[in-house]
């Protein structure tokens, strides 16, 4: 089973190294960290209590009465998201001067210096010297009434695996369009990563969608192109299944910084002639928080894995749902561990506990840290995630060219995790406009909506298929979305119906949905 991500270059949150280590490995005295015995932390609220607080303070907000969201940065490759990303950071003040300027020196070295912006968030050496996003980049930033957590994602379809786990924790997209002549269009046509990136997050449950139609100082600010844009790309994300009112544009430069905080000063003069509606930063400031299902069990699929200070290891995604507090002890599946929250981090600070709907980074102690893997699901003790091998989901068809049958290959995407697997029965289709049921097809086709069953492959050459950690969508739905994909290509998304379950020891406490089966 492959993770889909690489380590997060800068967690939310993450520590600076400690320096009694580092002195002990200066002095060459370094004594082996599995000697140091940490005393856990001990939860300090009844679970009651907690579930209290946590509505409270998700009803006021955080830092003076602002709502987290989730923004995942989408887009076809150098449509400029990561120098939207690098911009907007400055203009918000997240960013030094010094640091900028130091940024534009380096890349200016490697005769990159249109990439300046975008080594802010494109922060690996490999990234800054091809140019190109590969991972999710984690930032954040504050807006009047919103915090932001910001997931970066690649827009070149090689990295489309990473990109699904950005987009599998978001609660909103924003979506950047190239306005210069011809890349628009190639971005939007068939192939382009803007299409299938808006399927993906729609599939993935993201319903308001920004589009920032940028570069547009490229056309000399020309207001018909801008036009021509949102008419090409309003339907289609109305057929992609957004609603109307969810659905906003804003005409941008992100290289010259307009219309992203004001459009004053010279670079704006072109745009304020025609442009009267909101700055970017008040879309964003406008989104609706997620609906945050805090009483369900925890549920925390785990999208990176870093090294903590001292014993403890860093893991980072957004928690789906319940709600957890430091001292906490949480089981690790798959598998049979056990681990305690020793820290909980969120927008680079310290906090008590962590709620559905927050992305944060859980610092895990007591546990070996050869346990806690990307696509791993971090659970309540008292309510374990189930194991499936087998089960059927309810999938659409996207727009393939080569049918499905009874044995495609595909791969199975479920938050961070991508597991082999095949389509092993076709069970019904549903015509979407009649709702007529057909039993037993024999192919699908694009635009089908179907019942098929899915199995697991076996783990290369053991014999014993993979299983992964989920739930139906009924019981929970942001862990009973599924995407599948066949050669690089993204060919269908689903919900999970029913999970026919690993026998005991492996799939501890789960239960057959039966209600799921009418
Ligand atoms: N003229 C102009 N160029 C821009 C603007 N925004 C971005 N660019 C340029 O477009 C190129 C690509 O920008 P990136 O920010 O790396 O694009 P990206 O979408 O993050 O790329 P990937 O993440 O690799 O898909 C760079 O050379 C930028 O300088 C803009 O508003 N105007």
């Amino acid at each position: 089973m492959s993770g889909a991500s690489t380590p997060v270059r800068r967690p939310l949150g993450a520590e600076k190294p400690d320096q009694q280590l580092l002195d002990f490995v200066g002095l060459n005295l370094q004594v082996e960290e599995s000697q140091i015995v940490e005393e856990p932390p001990r939860v300090s609220l009844a679970r009651e209590k907690l579930l209290e607080e946590v509505t409270r303070a998700l009803q006021i907000g955080v830092d003076n009465g602002k709502k987290g969201v989730n923004l995942v940065v989408i887009g076809h490759v150098d449509a400029g998201k990561s120098t939207l990303m690098g911009r907007m950071l400055y203009e918000l003040g997240k960013v030094e001067e010094k640091e900028r300027l130091a940024n534009e020196r380096a890349s200016g070295k490697m005769g990159k210096s249109s990439f300046s912006w975008a080594w802010q968030m494109d922060g690996t050496a490999e990234e800054r010297q091809r140019g190109v996003t590969m991972d999710i980049a984690l930032n954040s930033f504050s807006t009047p009434h919103r915090l932001v957590t910001i997931l970066d994602a690649p827009g070149h379809r090689d990295f489309i695996p990473n990109m699904i786990s950005g987009a599998s924790q978001a609660d909103c997209a924003l979506l950047v369009v190239d306005a210069s002549t011809g890349e628009f269009e190639a971005g939007f046509d068939r192939g382009g990563q803007t299409r299938e990136h808006l399927v993906l997050v729609r599939s993935l449950g993201v319903s308001q969608v920004v589009v920032a139609v940028n570069k547009l100082d490229v056309v000399g600010w020309d207001r018909s192109r801008y036009k021509e844009i949102v008419d090409a790309l309003k339907p289609f994300l109305l057929q992609t299944g957004f609603q109307n009112s969810k659905i906003k544009f804003a005409p941008v430069a992100a290289m010259v910084g307009v219309n992203l905080i004001d459009r004053d000063g010279p670079d704006g003069a072109e745009l304020r002639k025609w442009y009267q509606g909101p700055t970017l930063i008040a879309l964003l400031d406008r989104l609706e928080p997620p609906a945050r299902d805090i009483t369900s069990p925890f549920r925390f699929p785990i999208s990176n894995v870093f090294k903590g200070s001292g014993s403890a290891t860093g893991v980072t995604g957004r928690v789906c749902s319940g709600a957890v507090q430091t001292g906490e002890k949480l089981r690790i599946v798959p598998g049979d561990e056990y681990g305690i929250i020793k820290m909980i981090s969120y927008d680079g600070d310290n906090i008590p506990w962590a709620a559905a709907g927050q992305t944060v980074t859980l610092y895990m102690t007591a546990v070996d840290p050869i346990h806690l893997n990307v696509g791993s699901i971090l659970c309540s003790p008292t309510s374990v995630v189930p194991l499936a091998t087998v089960f059927t989901a309810t999938i659409i068809v996207f727009d393939i060219t080569m049918p499905i049958t009874a044995g495609t290959s595909v791969e199975l995407f479920h938050h961070s995790q991508d597991t082999p697997a095949y389509v092993s029965k076709l069970l019904s289709t549903v015509d979407r406009s009649t709702g007529k049921v057909k039993k037993s097809p024999r192919v699908l086709t694009k635009g089908l909506s179907a019942d098929v069953q899915i199995t697991l492959r076996s783990a290369g050459g053991t014999g014993k298929a993979y299983s992964v950690p989920l739930e139906t969508f009924k019981t929970n739905k942001e862990m009973g979305r599924v995407l599948i994909r066949r050669g690089g290509e993204t060919i269908a998304a689903g919900r999970w119906h029913f999970l026919v379950l690993l026998p005991w020891p492996l799939s501890h406490g789960g239960k057959r949905d039966d209600a799921c089966l009418t």
